[in-house]
C-alpha cells in the first residue's frame, strides 16, 4: 500500500487532507505534537468524518496511523512515503522542515526515488515557502537529489472543518463542499492519483481567489462579529449590518481578482454567493476566534485582509470595507491568542496610528492609513 504522511492532525489534517489520501488507498500516517491524538490513532486505526450540512452523513476514515512529529520514528516515514502533505499552520512550515530535510536526506542514501510535497496551508506560496526552509537543512548532495526527485507544489485548500466535539477524539464535522487545487508543473514524476485534487497550472489565481474571497470575508465576519460581541460565525453573518460589510469587501477584493486574473464577473459573483451560504451553514459551529486566530498572519502584507486591499489600490478600486475589516482585525483582543496579545501590545505601547503602519504596511498620513485609524476610533467591543 502507498504510504501518505501527513503533517499536522488537526481539522484539515483529519477532516480534509488525510481523508482524501486514505480514500485514494493510501496508508495515512499522521505526524503531529499532540500525543493523544497520536496514541488514539494508532488504538483506533480509523474515525468518523460527520457531513454537517443539508445532507447528513458520516464517512468512515480507515487505513491510518500516528508518529510523533519530533519523535524517532519519523524521519524513516519520510523517508518511505510516496508523498507528504501538512496542514500544521504557516508559523509551523519552518519548524517541520529540518525534519523534513532529514527523511530527504535519508531517501537519497536508501536511494528512493520521487517523492512529492504538498503545504496544504491558508497562505500563498505554502509549498514553496516550506521547500526554502527545507533546503537550508540539507547537504550540498541532498540538495542535488531534491532537485532531481522531490517536488514542492504549493496548492488551495478549501473546507471549513471548525473543531468537533464527537464522542470519538478523532472524529470531526466537516462542510460538504471541498476544494484541493495543486500545482501540476511542480510536481515530479507520476501524477499522484487522488480523487478530488483538483491540477492546474495556474495556481496562483486559484490560490489568490479563495484566500482573497473565503478567507477574506471569514476573517472580516470574525473581527466584526467579535466587535459585536457574537460567539459564532453564523450568528454574525446574520446580522444584517456585518453581512452588508462583508459582502462589500468580498466584491471589493473580488472586482480586484476579475481585474488581476481575468475571472468572469458573473461567475465569480456567484462563487461570492456560494461562500456567503457556506457562512450561514445551521449546521456548523465555528467559533469567531477560531476565523479570527493569528491576527498577524491575517494581517501580512499577501494574507487576505492587506493582500486584497493592495491589489484593489494598484487597480484604483475602491475598497473601503475591506479596510473596514482591517480596522476591526486591530480590535480583535484575545488573551488566549498569542498573536492577538502580541498586536494589542503594540496598539497600548506605539498608539494605534504606529501599529496600523508597521503591521499594514499602510503608511501615517496616506489616506488608507487615515480611514483605518478613523474606522478603529468609531467602533469598539459591545
Ligand atoms: N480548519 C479549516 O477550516 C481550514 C481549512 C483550510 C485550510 N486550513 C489551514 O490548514 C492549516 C491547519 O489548520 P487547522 O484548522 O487544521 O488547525 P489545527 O490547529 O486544527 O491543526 C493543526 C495541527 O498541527 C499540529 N502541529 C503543530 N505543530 C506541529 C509540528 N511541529 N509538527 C506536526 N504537527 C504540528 C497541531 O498539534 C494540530 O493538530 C492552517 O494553515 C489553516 O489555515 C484550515
Ligand atoms: O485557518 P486560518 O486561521 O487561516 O483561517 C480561519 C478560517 O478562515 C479558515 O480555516 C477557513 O475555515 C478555511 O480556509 C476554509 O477553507
Amino acid at each position: 500500500m502507498k504510504k501518505a504522511i501527513q503533517f499536522g492532525a488537526g481539522n484539515i489534517g483529519r477532516g480534509f487532507i488525510g481523508a482524501l489520501l486514505s480514500q485514494a488507498s493510501y496508508h495515512v500516517v499522521f505526524a503531529d505534537i499532540n500525543e493523544e491524538m497520536i496514541n488514539e490513532l494508532n488504538e483506533k486505526k480509523s474515525y468518523q468524518i460527520h457531513i454537517l450540512d443539508l445532507e447528513q452523513r458520516q464517512e468512515t476514515i480507515s487505513n491510518v496511523s500516528g508518529v510523533l512529529s519530533n519523535g524517532p520514528d519519523i524521519v524513516n516515514e519520510v523517508a518511505e512515503a510516496d508523498i507528504v502533505t501538512t496542514a500544521v499552520g504557516p508559523n509551523v512550515l519552518k519548524i517541520i522542515a529540518s525534519t523534513i530535510a532529514k527523511g530527504i536526506e535519508a531517501r537519497r542514501e536508501a536511494g528512493r526515488g520521487v517523492l512529492n510535497i504538498i503545504a496544504c496551508e491558508n497562505m500563498v506560496g505554502g509549498s514553496k515557502h516550506l521547500e526554502e526552509q527545507v533546503y537550508t537543512h540539507l547537504s550540498e548532495a541532498g540538495k542535488a537529489y531534491a532537485e532531481e526527485n522531490v517536488g514542492f507544489a504549493n496548492c488551495s485548500v478549501d473546507r471549513i472543518v471548525p473543531p468537533y466535539q464527537g464522542e470519538n477524539m478523532l472524529d470531526v464535522g466537516v462542510e460538504s463542499f471541498y476544494e484541493w487545487i495543486v500545482e501540476e508543473p511542480s510536481l515530479k514524476g507520476e501524477v499522484p492519483q487522488i480523487p478530488g485534487m483538483k491540477l492546474t497550472d495556474n495556481l496562483l489565481a486559484y490560490v489568490q481567489r479563495k484566500l482573497f474571497t473565503l478567507n477574506t470575508g471569514h476573517a472580516i465576519t470574525a473581527y466584526l462579529g467579535y466587535l459585536a460581541g457574537m460567539e459564532t460565525i453564523e450568528e454574525a453573518i446574520n446580522n444584517d449590518e456585518i453581512r452588508a460589510v462583508v459582502r462589500q469587501a468580498m466584491e471589493e477584493s473580488g472586482d480586484a481578482l476579475i481585474k488581476k486574473h481575468g475571472f468572469d464577473k458573473e461567475e465569480h459573483y456567484k462563487y461570492i454567493d456560494k461562500i456567503e451560504k457556506r457562512f450561514k451553514n445551521p449546521y456548523i459551529r465555528d467559533e469567531v476566534i477560531r476565523v479570527g486566530r493569528e491576527p498577524l498572519r491575517k494581517l501580512g502584507p499577501a494574507d487576505r485582509l492587506v493582500g486584497p486591499a493592495n491589489m484593489a489600490i494598484q487597480y484604483g478600486l475602491g475598497h473601503v470595507a475591506l479596510l473596514k475589516g482591517i480596522a476591526a482585525a486591530f480590535h480583535y483582543d484575545n488573551p488566549q491568542d498569542p498573536q492577538s496579545k502580541e498586536l494589542q501590545e503594540q496598539i497600548a505601547q506605539n498608539g494605534i496610528e504606529a501599529a496600523v503602519s508597521s503591521v499594514t504596511g499602510f503608511t501615517d498620513g496616506s489616506e488608507d492609513h487615515r480611514i483605518i485609524c478613523e474606522e478603529y476610533a468609531k467602533t469598539s467591543k459591545a
